[in-house]
C-alpha cells in the first residue's frame, strides 16, 4: 500500500478567515482541519484496493431454481457426470450397421451384397446380435445392434430388387438378386437357408454396399465424448448455453445456483431531475444510475433504482441506512470529492462502518470509496459518468461476481497493440475506454475512444474494452503493447 498523500491547497486560510466577519478565526480552523483531512486521502494502488474489497466480500446465499430459470445464473454446486458420453454405441449416419469384415472385398465394380434383418430408430434397440452377411437399418443417434461394429452411410449403398425361387428338391430357396446398374442384366445368385427367406423375400431387403468400411466407422464408441466422473460445470461458473445442455443432458430438472445479490442505486445531487421531469436551468438528468443498472444486471445481480438523494446529509445518512439495512450491496454515484456538496466523505467518516479507502490511484474515478458495514459492501462511486461507469467495473463487478461464487472474479487482461499515440502524462493510472478489434491476420489492436474524459457518457456506448496507460510522465506511444480489459455485458458483443 503506497503512502504518498495528494496534498491539495486548503481553501480556508487563517487569513481569508480574518476577512470574513461571520467566519471565527476557531471555526475558519476546525473548516480547514476538516478539509485538510478530506484532502489528504491515502491513496490506494486498484490492486491493493480490489483485493481489500474482495477479501471482506461473503459468497452468497443458495437457491433451488428449475432448470429452465437457471440461464445466466451461477451454479452453487458442482455438477459431475455419473456416466460416459454417449453411454450406448451411438451411429452418427443414417445407413446400415453391419460387421467391416463384411464389406472388405467389396469396391464400386463389385459391390457385396448384405440381407438386412431388420431396423433400429432412434430410441429403439435391436435385441439380438448381428451375424456375418447381415445389416441392420439404422438411423443417426441409435444405438448400434450387439455384432455391428461399423455403419455403412446410406449413400454408399443401394437397394436390391430381390426375387425368390423355389427349389422343392431341397429346403433351400435360391434367389436372384439383379445388381443395380448392371448393364448387361447380369445376375448374382446367393442360397439362403429356408428359415430366412420369409422375412427377406416379404420385405425385398437385400442391400449393395459399395464401399468398404473399417471397423469403428460411423460409430462414437461410449465415453467419446465424456468420461464418467467429469465435472460437468464447476461451483460459480456462470450457466450459458453450453451449461444448459450439459445440465439437461444428465437429468438435473432443478439446480443450486447462488441467488442473486440485490442491489440499491443511489444518485445523490441536487442537480439531478428524474426521466418524468422537465429539464430546468442547471440541472441535469440521473443518467449514472441507468448505467449502473445495466453493468449491475449484466454482472447476475438484481438493481433497485432508489429515489436520488438530495445534497443534505440528514437525509443522505437516513436513506444510505435504510438502504444499507435492506439490500445486499448499496450503491451511490456523486458526492465523493471535496466539493462543499460532498457528503459521502461524511457520511464514511462518521458511521458504524469501516471505510476501506477512498482515493484509489487511477483514474477515472480516483476519488472513489468503499466501506462495509454491518459486513454489507458501500460503493461509493465518483458522480462524473465514465468515473462511475469504471469504478463499478473495477470493484462492483468483482464484487457481485465473488458474491455468486466466481473464484477469480477480476478482470483478466490480454495483451493488444496501440494504434495510436496517447500522449496523456498522469501520476494516476488511466483505465481508458477504448475499442479492441482483431485484425484480418488475427492481432488484438486497441485504440482509445474520442472523448476521454470523465464526464463524456458517448465514450462508454463506444468501448468495448478499458486499456491501462501506467502513470507515466510521457505517456504511450503508437504502437505500444497495452494491457487490455474487455468489457463485460452487452458491450462484449460489439
Ligand atoms: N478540487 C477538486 N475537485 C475535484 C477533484 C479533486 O481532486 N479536487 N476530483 C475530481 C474528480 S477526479 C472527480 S471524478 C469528481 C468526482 O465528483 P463527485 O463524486 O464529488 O461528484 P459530484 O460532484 O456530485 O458530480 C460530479 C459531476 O458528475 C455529475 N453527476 C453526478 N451525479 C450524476 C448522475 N447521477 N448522472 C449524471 N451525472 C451526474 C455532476 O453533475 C457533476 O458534473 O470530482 C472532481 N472534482
Ligand atoms: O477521477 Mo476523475 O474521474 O478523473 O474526474
Ligand atoms: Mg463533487
Amino acid at each position: 500500500m503506497t503512502q504518498d498523500k495528494e496534498s491539495v491547497k486548503p481553501v480556508i486560510d487563517d487569513a481569508a478567515a480574518n476577512f470574513i466577519p461571520s467566519i471565527t478565526a476557531a471555526t475558519a480552523a476546525i473548516n480547514m482541519m476538516k478539509h485538510d483531512v478530506k484532502f489528504n486521502r491515502e491513496i490506494m494502488p486498484v490492486q491493493t484496493a480490489q483485493a481489500l474489497v474482495l477479501e471482506r466480500v461473503q459468497r452468497g446465499f443458495i437457491e433451488c431454481v428449475p432448470l429452465e430459470q437457471a440461464y445466466g445464473r451461477h451454479l452453487a454446486e458442482e455438477a459431475v457426470s455419473n456416466r460416459p458420453v454417449p453411454h450406448f454405441r451411438r451411429s452418427i449416419m443414417d445407413g446400415y450397421a453391419v460387421i467391416a469384415m463384411d464389406t472388405s472385398r467389396t469396391d464400386t465394380s463389385n459391390p457385396i451384397m448384405l440381407q438386412v434383418i431388420g431396423e433400429v430408430p432412434c430410441g429403439s434397440v435391436w435385441n439380438g446380435e448381428l451375424r456375418q452377411g447381415q445389416a441392420i437399418r439404422i438411423m443417426t443417434g441409435a444405438q448400434v445392434p450387439d455384432g455391428a461394429d461399423a455403419v455403412v452411410r446410406l449413400e454408399w449403398t443401394t437397394t436390391v430388387e430381390s426375387t425368390a425361387v423355389c427349389d422343392d428338391s431341397n429346403d433351400e430357396i435360391y434367389e436372384v438378386l439383379a445388381r443395380p446398374g448392371d448393364a448387361d442384366g447380369d445376375v448374382s445368385c446367393s442360397t439362403l437357408p429356408m428359415s430366412e427367406v420369409a422375412q427377406h423375400v416379404q420385405s425385398r431387403q437385400v442391400i449393395a454396399v459399395h464401399q468398404a468400411v473399417k471397423s469403428g466407422e460411423a460409430i462414437h464408441g461410449i465415453g467419446t465424448e465424456m468420461q464418467a466422473g467429469e465435472v460437468l460445470v464447476q461451483r460459480g461458473q456462470r450457466i450459458g448455453a453450453g451449461e444448459m445442455g450439459l445440465l439437461a443432458m444428465f437429468g438435473y430438472a432443478h439446480v443450486q445456483v447462488f441467488r442473486r445479490p440485490q442491489v440499491a442505486i443511489l444518485s445523490t445531487g441536487e442537480e439531478l431531475l428524474s426521466l418524468d421531469e422537465e429539464l430546468t436551468p442547471g440541472k441535469i438528468y440521473n443518467s449514472n444510475s441507468y448505467i449502473l443498472l445495466a453493468q449491475i444486471e449484466s454482472a447476475g445481480a438484481i438493481p433497485h433504482l432508489l429515489p436520488h438523494i438530495p445534497d443534505d446529509i440528514r437525509t443522505l445518512r437516513e436513506r444510505l441506512d435504510e438502504a444499507m439495512e435492506q439490500y445486499d450491496v448499496v450503491i451511490t454515484t456523486g458526492g465523493v470529492s471535496v466539493g462543499d456538496y460532498d457528503l459521502l466523505y461524511e457520511y464514511t467518516t462518521n458511521w458504524d462502518g469501516d471505510l476501506l479507502f477512498n482515493k484509489v490511484k487511477m483514474r477515472p474515478g480516483s476519488p472513489t470509496t468503499v466501506g462495509f458495514r454491518h459486513s454489507k459492501p458501500l460503493f461509493a462511486l465518483a458522480g462524473n459518468p465514465a468515473a462511475c461507469y469504471v469504478g463499478c467495473e473495477l470493484f462492483v463487478r468483482p464484487t457481485l461476481l465473488r458474491m455468486q461464487g466466481v473464484e477469480e472474479p477480476l478482470p483478466k487482461p490480454i495483451t493488444a497493440v496501440l494504434t495510436e499515440a496517447y500522449r496523456v502524462r498522469d501520476t494516476f493510472d488511466r483505465y481508458v475506454r477504448a475499442v479492441l478489434t482483431i485484425t484480418d491476420e488475427g492481432h488484438a489492436e486497441v485504440r482509445p475512444t474520442r472523448a476521454d474524459i470523465s464526464s463524456a457518457t458517448v465514450s462508454i456506448r463506444d468501448a468495448n474494452c478499458l486499456f491501462l496507460s501506467p502513470a507515466s510522465q510521457v505517456g504511450m506511444e503508437a504502437g505500444a503493447l497495452v494491457q487490455v480489459f474487455p468489457l463485460g455485458g452487452l458491450q462484449e458483443l460489439k
